[in-house]
C-alpha cells in the first residue's frame, strides 16, 4: 500500500503528536506538546499518510553539534520516529528514513545523529553507534575522593532555583560545549525544556534543583539535580540525589560540586544515569568500584554528506589512504575516496582501495569514541594495505570522547 510522504501543516500537528503518544505508549500534558512544538520546526517534520491521517512520523531538530576539532557542525537530529501499531511492519519506517536522509543532504547538513528508542532499529539505514553513556550508582559511604582531588579555597558553593541561575548555566554551558565532540548550542527553546519544572515533570522525584559553583570571578560550574526522599523502616535516611547535569569549566570547581552532591545531608546515594564514557569523576573516587557504572548507547550518527563531512573534522594525526565506502540508502557516498587529512581533502577516485567498509562504521567513528581497529577485528572493515586501519583508526580518535548528555 502506497504512503505518500510530505512534512506535516501546522494544523495537522494534533495528528502528528496522536501517533507518537499511540507508538510510544505515552499521554503528553499539553504543556510538553508546547515546548515540543516550540523545538520542532513545521517544515522539519515528515507524515506518511494513509488518506489524510498521518500513520507514520518523524521531525528533525537542528543542532549545531561540537566535533573532533571544536567546529560546531550544523547537524539533522533525527526525533520523533513513529509509526501506528496498525500501520507497523509494512516498510512505513523504511520509506521515511530514506526521503529524510534525501531531505537532509538537500539541506546541507552532512551528519544525521539521533537516540536510539531500541539500537537494533538504526544501523539498516547507515547510523552507527557513535557515543557511549555511563550511568552510575554511587553509594555515599564508598564516595571518598582520593587524597590529591583538586581543591581551591576561593571556591565556594550558591544553591539557586533553576529558573534564576539560567544565565550563569548558559555561561558555563557555553564555555564547555565546545569543547567535546557531541556537544551542542542550545537554543532558548531547548534551555526551557532542560530547566523545565511544572508540576507533572516533577512526577516522584521533586522539583529541580540546582547549586553553582564560584568565586569572586562569577560561576565556575553547576550542578542540577532532583532528591529522591526515602526513609529506611528504622527511619534511616536513604534519599537518592539523581543527578541530571554536572558542568564545570575547571577540575576544582568540578570535584567540589561532585563532592556536595555526594555528601547531601539525608541521602545515601547518587544516581547519575547520564555521564559521558570519560567522566573524570571515575578518577577521583578512591575505590572506583563503588561507582557501580554501566554503559548504554547513546548518539548514533551517520554519514550523509561523506566528503564535507570528513573535511569538516580534524584528526588526531595525519592519514593518506583510499577508502570504500558501501552505503545503499545513501548511493551518493558509495565507492572509493581519497581522504588526505594534513590537505582537508576528500575527493573521489578510482584508485585501488585501503580499507573497505560500511557506511556505518564511518558514522560510529565519526565523532572519535569508536575505534576502527576494533571494527577490525571485528571482521566489518578489510584492509588492503596494511598498516591503513591503524592510520585512519589513530586519526579519526578523539579525546575527550564524544557525548550529547541529551535524550531527544
Ligand atoms: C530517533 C527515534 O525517534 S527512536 C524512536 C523509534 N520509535 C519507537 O520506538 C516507537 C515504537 N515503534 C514504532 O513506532 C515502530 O515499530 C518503528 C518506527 C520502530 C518501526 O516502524 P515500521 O514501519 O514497523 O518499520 P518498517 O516496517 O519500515 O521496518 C523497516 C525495517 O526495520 C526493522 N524494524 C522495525 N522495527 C524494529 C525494531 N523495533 N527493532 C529492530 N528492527 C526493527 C524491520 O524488521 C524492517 O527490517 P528489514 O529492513 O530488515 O525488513
Amino acid at each position: 500500500m502506497n504512503h505518500p510522504i510530505r512534512p506535516i501543516s501546522e494544523a495537522e500537528w494534533p495528528a502528528f503528536i496522536a501517533v507518537l503518544e499511540e507508538a510510544f505508549a505515552v499521554t503528553f500534558h499539553p504543556v510538553e506538546i508546547e515546548r515540543f512544538k516550540a523545538l520542532t520546526p513545521m517544515e522539519r517534520t515528515l507524515a506518511a499518510f494513509d488518506a489524510d491521517l498521518p500513520v507514520g512520523v518523524t521531525a528533525i531538530f537542528d543542532f549545531d553539534m561540537t566535533i573532533p576539532g571544536g567546529t560546531r557542525l550544523p547537524v539533522a537530529g533525527v526525533t520523533a520516529v513513529s509509526v501506528l501499531p496498525s500501520h507497523r511492519r509494512r516498510g512505513i519506517l523504511n520509506s521515511l528514513m530514506r526521503r529524510q536522509l534525501q531531505d537532509i543532504k538537500e539541506s546541507g547538513q552532512s551528519i544525521a545523529v539521533l537516540y536510539a528508542s531500541e539500537a537494533g532499529i538504526y544501523g539498516r539505514f547507515g547510523y552507527g553507534r557513535a557515543a557511549d553513556t555511563v550511568f552510575f550508582r554511587i553509594p555515599k559511604h564508598g564516595s571518598a575522593f582520593v587524597k590529591n582531588a583538586p581543591t581551591d579555597p576561593a571556591l565556594r558553593l550558591r544553591t539557586a532555583i533553576p529558573a534564576q541561575a539560567r544565565a550563569e548555566f548558559e555561561q558555563v554551558f557555553d564555555a564547555v560545549s565546545g569543547t567535546r565532540p557531541g556537544l551542542y548550542t542550545r537554543s532558548p527553546d531547548r534551555w526551557g525544556s532542560v530547566l523545565a519544572d511544572e508540576e507533572f515533570d516533577r512526577r516522584d522525584d521533586g522539583r529541580l534543583r540546582s547549586i553553582l559553583a564560584e568565586d569572586d570571578g562569577g560561576v565556575r560550574g553547576y550542578a542540577l539535580f532532583k532528591i529522591k526522599r526515602g526513609f529506611t523502616d528504622h527511619d534511616v535516611p536513604e534519599g537518592e540525589v539523581r543527578l541530571i547535569e554536572l558542568f564545570a569549566v575547571d577540575p576544582a570547581a568540578y570535584a567540589l560540586l561532585w563532592r556536595h552532591v555526594l555528601d547531601r545531608d539525608l541521602c545515601s546515594r547518587v544516581y547519575a544515569w547520564n555521564r559521558p564514557i570519560d567522566d573524570p569523576i571515575q578518577h577521583l573516587i578512591a575505590e572506583p568500584r563503588n561507582l557501580n557504572a554501566g554503559t548504554l548507547d547513546e548518539l548514533w550518527a551517520r554519514v550523509v554528506d561523506l566528503p564535507a563531512a570528513l573535511t569538516a573534522r580534524a584528526y588526531a594525526a595525519p592519514a593518506e589512504l583510499v577508502i570504500e565506502v558501501a552505503d545503499e540508502p545513501c548511493p551518493w557516498n558509495a565507492g572509493r575516496w581519497r581522504l588526505v587529512t594534513a590537505k582537508g581533502t576528500c575527493e573521489r577516485t578510482d584508485d585501488a582501495p585501503d580499507l573497505s567498509l560500511p557506511v556505518q562504521v564511518l558514522g560510529a567513528s565519526y565523532f572519535g569514541g569508536r575505534s576502527l581497529m576494533s571494527y577490525g577485528a571485528a571482521g566489518l572493515v578489510t584492509e588492503h594495505r596494511p598498516g591503513a586501519l591503524r592510520e585512519l583508526s589513530t586519526a579519526m580518535s578523539w579525546d575527550p570522547k564524544p557525548w550529547a548528555g541529551l535524550v531527544f
